[in-house]
């Protein structure tokens, strides 16, 4: 037993330690592992190529989230490409055959893998989550370490429900302060990436922690930790509070009765002892925090949206210089331009970042009574198909369509992997990723809170939430 003051992330560590494997590699205990339809069918199939058998399909589940057409029935239905088509069969196919849990494309509790793992409990504080998609971060939100895999860790985790891992370094990120109206969490993690860069959490595990990451809804807090891995860090959390104990009290796969006060008791054990020390520790003073929005390419490229795109000769070392130039030319933007002037086609409320019924409220206050400009499409795609009935249940569905909204089913969507991608134009949207290419061909994605869409949408260009909201 180690006895020095220990980080919430190394107990959690400590506690799933099977072996020492040299090297700083570790064997782990894996609590859950998630298969999806991109990457779920290929970890089956290579584990009954393999000769194996899985180790605890109980601890396993299976969803289908990335192909599925979002576009209301018939589409949804009949939109399928072939490919999509076979690799859905092949997951159910797969999934039936080795006694694993398929949450499918009917199933009232269908939705993004990290979107359904909170609201069924499947994800849980204090437990080590692993599945193949690199957002599985996101889950750190209610304390859970959760991670991205390959196909062969899969495979691995599959046939012995371990995973041989090396210990990260140890990061915390505090922001101090509270939030101004108008601003929310996923500022507050543009705000980190833009401040430490795309390459800043690289070998990190992050602990996001201060008093307004202690504020925020748990909902919120999932938004923050799904981009962690934006920053290159495969792990981000928030130490499990009573917000957290609230929130997953009674859902389906968390624990019941006496076995609910012990899991709250331990989790609460868990947290960093106040003396741990952090390999790096990074400090975020929120109360001067604006509304957050992407210029170029690469989510460190990001500015408050009442400023300007800025002039790359004015940036950094060469390399950041070159690498911003090369944004502005793929984005179409002119350098010293103001951020709110620039046109958008698209907007986009969705993905595993900012698709749960409190992002969906934020934009729905903002779209009550307003209309979105006639040359903007808007799309909203609830985050899973519980997301979507609680929505239609206060009647937000109504509030999207009469603004002008397309009101979609749950899935990736338009985020990039999933299906229907759009093609050579301007979207502000509430994803993760704003590459080249992202969100189809040649589309310049503008990544941005919930709140900062919705306006957006209305003004037909990026604007500031703030000046209608508190004018
Ligand atoms: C398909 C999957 C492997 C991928 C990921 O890991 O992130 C996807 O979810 C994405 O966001 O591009
Ligand atoms: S919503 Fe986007 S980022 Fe999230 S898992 Fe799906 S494709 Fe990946």
């Amino acid at each position: 037993m180690e006895t020095r003051p220990l980080t919430y992330f190394e107990k959690v560590w400590n506690e799933h330690a099977i072996a020492d494997l040299g090297d700083g590699t570790w064997l782990l205990q894996a609590d859950r592992l998630l298969l999806h339809d991109v990457t779920g069918g290929a970890i089956m199939r290579t584990l009954v190529a393999e000769g194996h058998a899985p180790a605890s399909p109980s601890q396993v589940f299976g969803v289908i989230d990335h192909l599925l057409v979002t576009r209301p029935q018939p589409q949804r239905r009949d939109g399928w490409t072939p490919v999509a088509t076979q690799m859905i069969s092949e997951s159910r196919h797969l999934s039936q055959q080795l006694g694993i849990e398929l949450i499918d494309v009917e199933d009232p509790r269908q939705g993004i893998t990290h979107v359904i793992a909170p609201e069924l409990g499947i994800a849980l504080p204090g437990l080590m989550i692993v599945c193949g998609d690199s957002h599985t971060c996101t889950l750190g939100g209610l304390g859970a370490i959760g991670w991205g895999i390959g196909t062969s860790e899969g495979v691995h985790v599959l046939a012995t429900q371990t995973i041989a891992e090396t210990r990260p370094r140890l990061m915390r990120a505090n922001f101090e302060g509270r939030l101004r109206p108008g601003v929310s969490a996923k500022d507050m993690i543009l705000r980190l990436i833009g401040e430490i860069g795309a390459g800043g959490g690289a070998g990190f595990a992050i602990e996001f922690a201060g008093e307004a990451v202690r504020a925020l809804p748990v909902e919120a807090r999932l938004t923050l930790c799904n981009m962690a891995v934006e920053c290159s860090a495969k792990y981000g959390f928030v130490a499990p509070d009573d917000t957290v104990f609230d929130y997953l009290e009674g859902r389906a796969h968390a624990p019941k009765g006496a076995a609910w006060d012990m899991a709250v008791a331990h989790w609460r054990s868990l947290a960093t002892d106040a003396l741990a020390l952090f390999d790096r520790e990074v400090f975020i003073d929120v109360t001067t925090l604006e509304p957050q929005v992407t210029w170029g390419t690469s989510p460190q490229h990001v500015a408050p949206v009442n400023s300007s795109v800025p002039v790359p000769e004015e940036a950094g070392d060469g390399p950041s210089r070159a690498n911003a130039k090369a944004a502005l030319a793929y984005q179409q933007l002119t350098p010293g331009t103001a951020l709110e002037s620039v046109r958008i086609d698209v907007a986009y409320i969705g993905t595993c970042t900012n698709a749960r019924l409190s992002d969906l409220r934020l934009a729905a206050e903002y779209l009550r009574g307003r209309r979105v400009a006639s040359h903007v499409t808007a799309i909203c795609v609830p985050g899973s198909a519980g997301v979507k009935r609680a929505a239609e249940a206060e009647g937000l569905d109504a509030v999207f369509r009469e603004a002008g909204f397309e009101w979609h089913d749950a899935g990736c969507g338009m985020c990039g992997s999933g299906r229907g991608r759009l093609e050579d134009v301007r979207v502000i949207s509430t994803s993760n990723r704003n590459f080249e290419n992202r969100q189809g061909k040649r589309t310049r994605t503008h990544l941005a809170s919930p709140l900062t869409v919705a306006a957006s949408a209305v003004a037909g260009h990026i604007a500031d939430p703030r000046k209608e909201v508190l004018a």
